[in-house]
């Protein structure tokens, strides 16, 4: 299989260090997702997808150590697979669930996970409201990238997640500027807490900073979480928008 020598450099730039047959299947999802007749990322220069999606999603899970030793992970409104489809990529011992309520997206996903082989993906076309009732405490890791606010992400992450487990929301600097306050409210109400935020950059010219927030339950969710479809996003927990 082809590979392009310039992913090889920005992922130098990066000091991340991946097998080349792994590269070289990021590299075929890469194609696969922006040739992809439906439109599934407004970014279509490759190289600028490559770093903003697949180095984004690669720092991320390396610069969080719970992600090491978690098994089953859910990947909650993964859209065209990202970071789904990379991290099953990268490591193929772990489960992953990848749950979205459109149709074609999700069709998209099941495109790109056979072609790649991949035996370590399950997609979900669903509701999360849905999936979250019918996946209680199953999940390590319940992890999303630009789903919603921080405080809608974690109803519809917590009851889904094991007592010690984690949720991790890939976030812009605008979660402390914006979005922590809500998502402190809603923590109290569904038993998780903050427990970290994980600072990374992007691109080196812009320094883009990019945070992992890692929030640990540490308790059961009350089951009325999450609320009904559509409520969280309407009515969220941590106030009006
Ligand atoms: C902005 S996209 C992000 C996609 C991908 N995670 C990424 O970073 O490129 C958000 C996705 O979440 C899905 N989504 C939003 N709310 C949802 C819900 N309540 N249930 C299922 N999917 C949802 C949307 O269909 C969409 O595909």
């Amino acid at each position: 299989m082809f590979l392009d020598e310039k992913y090889v450099k920005i992922m130098e730039s990066y000091s991340l260090d991946i097998e080349n047959n792994k590269l070289q299947q990021i590299s075929y999802y890469l194609n696969m997702l922006l040739n992809y007749p439906a439109n599934l990322t407004a970014i279509k220069d490759k190289y600028i997808a490559f770093e903003y999606h697949v180095i984004d999603s690669i720092l991320a899970a390396e610069k969080t150590d719970e992600f090491s030793n978690a098994k089953i992970i859910a990947d909650l409104g993964s859209g065209g697979g990202i970071p789904g489809i990379i991290w099953a990529i990268l490591y193929p011992e772990k489960t992953f669930y990848l749950v979205d309520s459109i149709g074609k997206k999700t069709e998209a996903l099941k495109k790109f996970y056979h072609e790649l082989k991949l035996k370590n993906v399950n997609v979900i076309n669903k509701r999360i409201e849905e999936f979250a009732r019918e996946n209680i405490s199953k999940f390590d890791i319940v992890s999303s990238r630009a789903l919603a606010r921080a405080d809608i992400a974690l109803e519809y992450s917590a009851l889904a997640t094991k007592r010690n487990g984690y949720i991790a929301l890939f976030k812009g600097p605008l979660y402390m500027e914006e979005e922590q306050k809500f998502a402190k409210k809603a923590s109290k109400l569904l038993k998780v807490k903050e427990e970290k935020i994980i600072k990374y950059n992007l691109f080196e010219e812009e320094q883009k900073d990019r945070y992992m927030i890692i929030f640990k339950k540490y308790d059961k969710t009350p089951l009325k979480y999450p609320r009904e479809t559509g409520v969280p996003n309407k009515m969220p927990l941590g106030g009006s928008k």
